[in-house]
């Protein structure tokens, strides 16, 4: 299980914060402490958002030069202000409109709680982006999200490093799908995956966080009816997710044309530079513009991803989160055994145990 969103039981966050806490949530808060901790939480968002709070402080400061004076028919037009924004979907009272799915309360190892807080609304996503973020039940970035997507936002090379389960897939969907203008018909994205379920996995993450954008999502993978592949491209395309060899395929004939392609993102890019996938990974490239940018995620950097990121990114933005290849949620443990009671190779290896949220599972309980 690579799931790190769920483990054991407990609550992602501390009492008061986010949806899952005791008595904080997105549409109001009955806490009377929440004043104090909007501050805070205001003070931290200024500290990581220099421009923006500079901006904030502006606007406070043009309210206390120019106050509103206590006339009616000011209070009567802030009234319907506020009674038109609640009818109207692009209001700011858009999230009490989000249909969000049950909170999830199961507990969380540290490999996705340990983030600086920061919120989506932080990266200045698209509402209906963000509506769709909320919706698939995300209420803050992981650490790897926190980390990548304000880069990829800004159009710099990534090469990232993170465990499986972390959230990677989200951490390149969500800058993709913010910078896909989808009101030109042209593919703009190309997510690169070793192998066709994961393919469809990660068109799916990228349908649901697009659910109210109008950005059109395309699977191509080996195996698959070409000629189908072929029809649909006839058809508007903003996002492409495939296997190398079949985007190479349909880019060689013609059909799939990635003049326009601003960004390619490459999933388990340990396994796309393998000898398998490697050559056309390469080719590929050639077809898209040259001041492309390029995501890498990978859960290791073997040579090959070194080699490839000195040749292809231009000045990337490092990330490795993996201080250890296992995650938090597992430990292992050896025990040393004498001759006689190691276990031979006919299935009867020495024994482990591993701990799984409180849980102690020996997993080789076999002995001679
Ligand atoms: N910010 C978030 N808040 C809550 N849940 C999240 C968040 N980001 C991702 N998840 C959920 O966590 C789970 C693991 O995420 P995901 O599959 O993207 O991880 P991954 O690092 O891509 O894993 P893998 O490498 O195994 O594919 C998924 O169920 C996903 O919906």
């Amino acid at each position: 299980m690579n799931n790190n969103y769920a483990r054991g039981g407990g609550g992602r966050y501390p009492p008061g914060i986010g949806r899952g806490g005791g008595g904080g949530n997105y549409y109001g808060n009955p806490n009377p402490n929440f004043q104090q901790q909007k501050n805070y939480q205001q003070q931290q968002y200024a500290q990581r958002n220099p421009v923006h709070h500079q901006q904030f402080q502006q606007q406070q400061q043009w309210l206390r030069r120019n106050p509103v004076e206590n006339d009616s028919s000011v209070v009567d037009e802030v009234e319907k202000t506020i009674r038109s924004e609640a009818t109207d979907p692009s209001s700011q009272d858009w999230k009490a409109q989000l249909r969000l799915p049950p909170a999830d309360t199961r507990y969380r190892t540290e490999d996705v709680t340990a983030t600086k807080g920061n919120e989506f609304e932080d990266y200045f996503l698209k509402r209906e982006l963000l509506m769709g973020i909320y919706e698939k039940g995300f209420e803050r970035p992981s650490p790897i999200q926190e980390e990548s997507i304000p880069i990829a936002l800004t159009g710099s090379d990534i090469l990232a490093r993170a465990k499986n389960g972390t959230g990677k897939t989200a951490a390149f969907c969500i800058p993709a799908l913010e910078k896909i203008d989808q009101d030109s018909n042209v593919i703009q994205v190309v997510i690169l995956v070793p192998t066709r379920e994961l393919a469809l996995q990660t068109s799916q993450v990228c349908k649901e966080l697009g659910k109210h954008l109008k950005i059109q999502v395309m699977v191509t993978t080996g195996g698959t009816s070409l000629k189908d592949d072929i029809m649909r491209l006839y058809q508007p395309v903003h996002l492409l997710v495939g296997t190398p060899g079949r985007i190479l395929d349909l880019s060689k004939k013609g059909i799939c044309v990635l003049k326009d392609c601003a960004m390619l993102v490459m999933d388990e890019a340990d396994k796309l530079l393998s000898p398998e996938f490697q050559p056309s990974v390469e080719q590929l490239i050639h077809f898209m513009p040259t001041n492309r940018q390029i995501l890498m995620f990978s859960a290791t950097f073997p040579v090959t991803v070194k080699d490839f990121k000195d040749r292809y990114l231009q000045k990337p933005y490092v990330i490795n989160l993996m201080d250890e290849l296992t995650l938090k949620g597992i430990t292992q443990f050896y025990a040393f055994v004498e001759e006689r009671q190691k276990l031979d190779n006919r299935g009867r290896g020495t024994w482990k145990m591993a701990i799984v949220g409180w849980k102690v599972l020996p997993y080789v309980t076999r002995f001679f």
